[in-house]
């Protein structure tokens, strides 16, 4: 783990209506690596990644991000420096151009054009998508543009909320591969939700496993088959769902 990690949670709490969902959570995503969250259904993994760029905001404890605490963060730069993606790649109606553009309108600034070019065919896809009508394109298609909107910000940390859950086995090793290139290229630091936990080891460098509102084990991904935690041991084993 590089001394400096790009995030950092010290006993941090959260409700969410009437569920404490975060319970005294302490841990760390090393800067520049790759770190894949898995646990049962309702652990928080989506909670910790809405707080690593500021969608939610902790009641106790210490987010520190890049340096700098959670409450500190402008909230546009926050979201420009940790970008997300989600499993349903939300769109707006109309063309790949104007999806990819989109973040440009929203802060009023000029689209710049070479970037926009540059970015789609970072992910894989031609210009000729551009044009597009999103409603044409598949699911890991739809997946690619998601991933270069984000990328347009050139984020330093890239969230990933179980973003191949909805795809082929032919798509999702596209993408897999697609956020390899971006981390290799970049250098960029990638928090990776998955239920998929064979993907959780082939992907990750470092894993975290969530239950029930804590960090339970953390470490290197290849270790995690090995753990001796008998809590995660049965989720492997897949009794936890
Ligand atoms: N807006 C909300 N209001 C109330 N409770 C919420 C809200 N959002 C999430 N929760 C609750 O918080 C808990 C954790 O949710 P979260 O989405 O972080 O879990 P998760 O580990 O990502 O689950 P999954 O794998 O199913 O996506 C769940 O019990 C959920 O019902």
């Amino acid at each position: 783990m590089s001394k400096q990690p790009a995030i950092e949670l010290k006993n941090v709490s959260l409700q969410r209506g009437e569920v404490l969902v975060l319970k005294g959570l302490t841990g760390q995503f090393p800067e520049g690596r790759i770190t894949t969250i898995i646990g049962p259904s309702g652990a928080g993994k989506s909670t910790v990644l809405k707080l690593c760029n500021g969608l939610l905001s902790q009641d106790s404890g210490e987010v520190t991000i890049l340096g700098k605490p959670l409450s500190e963060w402008e909230p546009a730069e926050l979201r420009q420096q940790a970008g997300i993606a989600l499993q349903s790649a939300p769109m707006i109606s109309g063309t790949v151009e104007e999806n990819l553009t989109l973040p440009y309108a929203l802060h009023g600034a000029e689209v710049d054009v070479d970037k926009v070019n540059r970015m789609i065919q970072e992910v894989g896809l031609d210009t000729n998508y551009l044009q597009r009508d999103i409603r044409d394109l598949s699911g890991g298609q739809r997946q690619k543009v998601s991933i270069a909107r984000t990328l347009l910000t050139e984020p330093a940390i890239l969230l990933l909320d179980e973003i191949t859950s909805a795809l082929d086995r032919a798509s999702r090793v596209e993408i897999e591969e697609l956020i390899q290139y971006i981390h290799q290229t970049y250098g960029t630091t990638i928090i990776w939700i998955t239920h998929n936990l064979e993907q959780a080891e082939r992907i990750g460098h470092y894993t975290w496993v969530m239950m029930d509102g804590k960090l339970v084990e953390e470490g290197a991904s290849e270790l995690l088959s090995h753990s001796t935690n008998p809590q995660v041991q049965r989720f492997i084993k897949g009794s936890v769902s």
